[in-house]
């Protein structure tokens, strides 16, 4: 194919499609002819917008024939993960609207109920389309609806329990659920395990078949748990893909796995050559393919992470680090290259992910699972159950802490503070910074007496330099960053320089701040917060997650101790009680009101409402500006 690189493209058959339903007219040339041109459209979108580019390539014929043959939205089209939807979401009436994708006010990257009725279920966490199918399925024989629910799952997707969970439930229904498998032999990364290994036997059994060679195919694992087994075929081949689907419709065999072979990154040469088959982008040249990648002015958070790890392993041979399915994201890349015998990618599995690092951490290895936030949510009672219960020390370095921009709410990692603070043995940090990610990455290793666990943002540091070597911190205790006098900021994470800048701009303004890194959710630093309520008018504590986080932890201490007594004001500021909508990380922390501006407002209205409601209350230091001994133990207040 020959892109030009100017992104303008000529789709005259793409032109006349509104809707799925102008697709069932055309001609199979002509449906050919409109793949080719949707592939060059979402390629020219995505050289614009950047996002998740090489998963939707693969899928384009696929698409193109599911919207043929079924009769969308009245037969239910899920998409897994929905991060390969682009296609879907050009031929389902959002073709004007696809260059606001991932933006402010714009299409979401993944599928979403919210924004066309050719999107049933929102996605974005893999593994959930064969449950959710089988849920409307079993909804449509309810309800007496002969319709088809069919399921787009990756092979990658495939790894997770819950996607066998639903296979299991779902082989012996009898429902019109169609499963298409679409084994492109990739994940992220390339995928690993027995199942990769099983669809690949299938396709070659299915190779030498064709070559004439008298091979009996194995039998496939769809088919021993109760489905009917159709493939493997060629997912780029549409007039193959429109006869299957319109046999299979037709047929009705009830549960059926259709195996579809695809190429990740199909049709557009530099996406076929990438590493990761182009999985998610910036914005590119579409000629050669050369990422916009905007300059780095320090490490990322995960590179630091991934290399401190990597370094401290070279002399102790107990750490091992475990990923699910994400070692470039997570950054055990670095580890993998240097320790691949320590290192174990377990598929899209982060429940096995954190019992397997339980199994680990009790025989004696010290075990880093490093999973997203968000992923974490999934591993949950494992955490709880393997892990806290047995107290094992498992690390568990999370990263995307806070909210991540373009993939927005789902990707967002909200709720660890709270899910994880909550439970006894855990120790949980938050790294303010690159450096102090390195000195709790240590303290982390070093740490065998129970879970722990640190958390940090996506994205580039703050250029701070890293301290060689990394320091064992002390457990519990947080730090003063800048001492002031009337207001005290206590962040727990990487809103510090937020806070700093918001001390700047409260100093302009004659107020005078004190900034605390808290560095520990639990064990909390009590004297650090006992300290800065008995010197201070105000205490505001932020961090980069939900409500019922480090706030609520310092809250339920005051209160236990009887010193919410009213002499110091306190604020908790957190994400707000609401999903926040994508947009730039920037943009969405100014929705959350947890940028230095919003801060420092808040810091001079509290302190204004402090003095309207009268100075005996605030133990009498009527002023802002009031000079008076900054760190009064607070025993002498009492
Ligand atoms: C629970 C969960 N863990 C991890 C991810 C990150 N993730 C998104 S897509 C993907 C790979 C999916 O591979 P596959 O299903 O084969 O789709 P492909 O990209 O190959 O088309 C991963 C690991 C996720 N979205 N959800
Ligand atoms: C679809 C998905 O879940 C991943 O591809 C995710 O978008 C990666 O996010 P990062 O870019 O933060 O690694
Ligand atoms: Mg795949």
């Amino acid at each position: 194919m020959s892109l030009k690189s100017d992104t303008s493209v000529t789709a005259p058959l793409l032109d006349t499609i509104g809707s799925p339903r102008d697709l069932r007219r055309l001609t199979e040339p002509e449906l050919v002819q409109v793949a080719e041109e949707l592939r060059r459209e979402v390629i020219a979108v995505v050289s614009e917008t950047g996002g998740h580019l090489g998963s939707g390539l693969g899928v384009v014929e696929l698409t193109v024939a599911l919207h043929t043959v079924f009769d969308t939205p009245q037969d239910t089209l899920l998409w897994d993960v929905g991060h390969q939807c682009y296609p879907h979401k050009v031929l389902t009436g959002r073709r004007e609207r696809m260059r606001s994708l991932r933006k402010k006010d714009g299409l979401s990257g993944f599928t979403r109920r919210d924004e066309s009725p050719y999107d049933p279920f929102g996605a974005a966490h893999s593994s959930t389309s064969v449950s959710a199918g089988l849920g409307f399925a079993a909804a449509r024989r309810l309800s007496g609806d002969d319709g088809f629910t069919i399921c787009v799952i990756g092979d990658g997707a495939l790894t997770a329990g819950m996607a066998f969970e639903g296979l299991n439930n779902a082989g012996l229904s009898g429902h019109r659920l169609l499963i298409v498998v679409n084994d492109n032999n990739m994940s992220i990364a390339p995928p690993t395990g027995a199942l990769s290994a099983h669809l690949n036997a299938l396709v070659a059994s299915a190779g030498n078949r064709r070559d004439g060679d008298p091979v009996i195919r194995p039998a496939s694992l769809f088919e021993t748990l109760g489905f009917a087994y159709e493939g493997p075929v060629d997912g780029h081949d549409l007039p193959a893909l429109l006869a299957l689907f319109r046999r299979l419709r037709t047929a009705d065999p009830g549960p059926v796995v259709v195996h579809v072979r695809t190429r990740k990154g199909a049709g557009y040469a530099p996406a076929e050559a990438a590493r990761d088959r182009y999985h998610g982008v910036n914005p590119f040249d579409v000629a050669t393919g050369q990422q916009r990648k905007p300059v780095a002015r320090a490490p990322s958070y995960t590179e630091v992470f991934g290399k401190t790890l990597a370094r401290l392993a070279v002399t102790d041979p107990r750490l091992v680090a475990i990923t699910a399915a994400m070692p470039d994201g997570t950054g055990i890349d670095h580890f993998q290259r240097q320790f691949p015998e320590r290192s174990f990618d377990v598929g899209i599995a982060e429940q096995h992910a954190v019992a397997f690092a339980a199994g680990l951490a009790a025989s004696g290895y010290r075990p880093f699972c490093a999973i997203y936030s968000t992923f974490l949510q999934r591993g949950y009672d494992q955490v709880v159950h393997d892990v806290a219960l047995q107290n094992l020390p498992v690390r568990f370095a999370i990263d995307r802490a806070g909210l991540v921009g373009a993939d927005g709410p789902t990707h967002a990692g909200a709720f660890d503070i709270g899910f994880l603070a909550n439970l006894p043995n855990f120790t949980v940090m938050a790294a303010a910074d690159e450096a102090e990610l390195a000195h709790m990455v240590r303290t982390a290793a070093d740490h065998d007496g129970g879970p722990i666990a640190l958390r940090y943002p996506r994205g580039e540091g703050t250029g701070v330099p890293l301290p060689e070597p990394p320091l064992v911190l002390p457990l519990g205790k947080g730090r003063i960053v800048d001492i002031g006098h009337t207001a005290a900021l206590l962040s727990f994470g990487a809103r510090l320089g937020e806070c700093l800048e918001a001390r700047a701009l409260l100093a302009a303004l004659g107020i005078s701040v004190t900034v605390a890194d808290a560095r520990f959710a639990k064990p909390l630093d009590t004297g650090l917060i006992e300290d800065l309520m008995a010197t201070h008018r105000l205490l505001v504590t932020i961090e980069e997650g939900a409500t019922g986080g480090f706030g609520a932890l310092v809250l339920h201490h005051l209160a236990g101790r009887g010193l919410l007594d009213g002499r110091c004001d306190i604020r908790t500021l957190t994400l707000p009680d609401r999903f926040i909508a994508q947009a730039s990380p920037r943009d969405m922390y100014d929705d959350a009101g947890l940028n230095a501006r919003q801060i420092a407002s808040l810091v001079r209205d509290a302190l204004g409402q402090a003095d309207q409601h009268g100075t005996a209350r605030i133990g009498g230091y009527p002023t802002w500006t009031e000079d008076r001994p900054v760190w009064t133990h607070h025993a002498e207040h009492r």
